[in-house]
């Protein structure tokens, strides 16, 4: 494989009067970041050219009107409509909803036409991209409808991964949603993300209960006995190394989450907490279970820092190095897998560099 091959990145605005445009531009002043990969950012030329002007940021980039034109090794801004709107920030406005979605669209349409290799996204404000025709609680819904399957989002970092049996729902909704069918699947996508896109070879996974002390033998709620443990048993049996349900109390607290490559929690901010609390600015959101790849950064608009240059940008940074690194990763695993030869092979040189090293 070559590695200095240079990924075509899918970039969507988000939310124009948020922190999108500073974090992406800040990510790619360093020219650095063009050796591997090519930014192909969804907007227009005057809204980059308003942020730029305005954080007073000195990088050159390639205005397009068609994914088509795009050239490689340059930061290309594919114009995504006639119209350009007012950028207003900290403020939430209808039109920087509208142009959000029209981002994310365009870049969802590309990706899945193959013209982009991944989809790194800016962050939206949930509450102005809604209308008629945009109904999704966030990015992870709407890319499952448009990319087909069963989407998870999986909080990562090198050394900490979170993935979420529930995600974007109501904290009443949590423990009807929580089925056998659900956990199921959510342990299986975790355990086949950790293989495929980070190359564990014998995950172990530890899944948080879903009552405080996990229920206390159903003395605080049956759900923990009754719906995770038998799924926990059989996926075991089926040779998945799943291991709980874990009090989430103390989870993280004593450290009992390093002793695994990740952590599957039952709602957003039982995993989320920790997460952020942990790794803020260095966390990835990932969209995995799907065909193709999509990171965002772990934090939202931040309306409150909005046009200030307060904006930390390497979660940002560490989005488009995790998309690239799956993206990578996948495509290194599907060679090995649809070959045994060089299968054998890999194993074999595994085998000798630990000999040597
Ligand atoms: N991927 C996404 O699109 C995404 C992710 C999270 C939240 N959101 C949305 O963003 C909006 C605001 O959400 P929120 O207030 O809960 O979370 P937020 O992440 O926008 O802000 C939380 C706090 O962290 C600070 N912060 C966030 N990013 C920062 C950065 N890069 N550098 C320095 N400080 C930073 C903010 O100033 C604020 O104090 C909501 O509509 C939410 O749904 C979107
Ligand atoms: N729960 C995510 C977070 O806090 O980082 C976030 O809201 C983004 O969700 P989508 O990826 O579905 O937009």
């Amino acid at each position: 494989m070559n590695t200095t091959e240079r990924i075509k990145l899918g970039i969507s605005i988000g939310d124009v009067n948020g922190i999108g445009g500073e974090v992406i531009l800040r990510t790619f002043e360093d020219p650095r970041m063009l050796e591997f990969c090519t930014p192909v950012i969804f907007a227009g030329n005057k809204v980059m050219a308003f942020q730029k002007k305005h954080f007073d940021i000195d990088i050159n980039y390639n205005g397009v009107q068609e994914v088509s034109q795009v050239v490689e090794g340059k930061i290309n801004i594919v114009n995504i409509s006639k119209n350009t709107p007012k950028i207003e920030f900290g403020q939430e406005t209808e039109e920087a909803g509208k142009y959000a979605v029209l981002s994310l669209k365009c870049a969802v349409e590309a990706l899945k036409a193959g013209e982009v290799d991944v989809l790194v996204t800016a962050p939206v404000n949930k509450s102005n991209i809604q209308s008629e025709e945009f109904r999704f609680p966030g990015h992870t819904d709407y890319l499952a409808r448009e990319l087909g399957g069963e989407a998870l989002m999986f909080m990562v970092t090198d050394d900490l991964k979170v993935g979420l049996l529930t995600d974007h729902i109501a904290i009443n909704e949590v423990s009807r949603n929580i089925t056998p069918e659900l956990v199921r699947e959510k342990v299986e996508k975790v355990h086949d993300s950790l293989v495929r896109d980070f190359r564990v070879r014998k995950p172990r996974i530890a899944l948080l209960g879903i009552n405080p002390h996990s229920g206390d033998n159903g003395v605080i709620g049956q759900e923990d006995d009754q719906v995770l443990k038998p799924v926990i048993a059989e996926l075991f049996e089926k040779g998945i190394m799943v291991f709980g349900p874990y009090s989430a109390d103390s989870f993280f607290g004593s450290g009992n989450y390093r002793k695994f490559d990740a952590v599957l929690a039952a709602y957003h901010d039982q995993g989320l907490i920790p997460f952020k609390t942990l790794s803020f600015g260095r966390g990835v959101n990932y969209t995995a279970g799907l065909e193709k790849v999509r990171t965002s950064p772990d934090h939202g608009t931040a309306y409150g820092i909005a046009g200030k240059g307060e904006a930390d940008f390497r979660s940002f940074e560490e989005a488009v190095f995790t998309a690239i690194q799956i993206y990578r990763n996948r495509r290194e695993y599907d060679e090995i897998s649809a070959n045994p030869l060089k299968r054998n092979l890999a194993r074999d040189i595994g085998h000798d560099k630990r000999r040597r090293g």
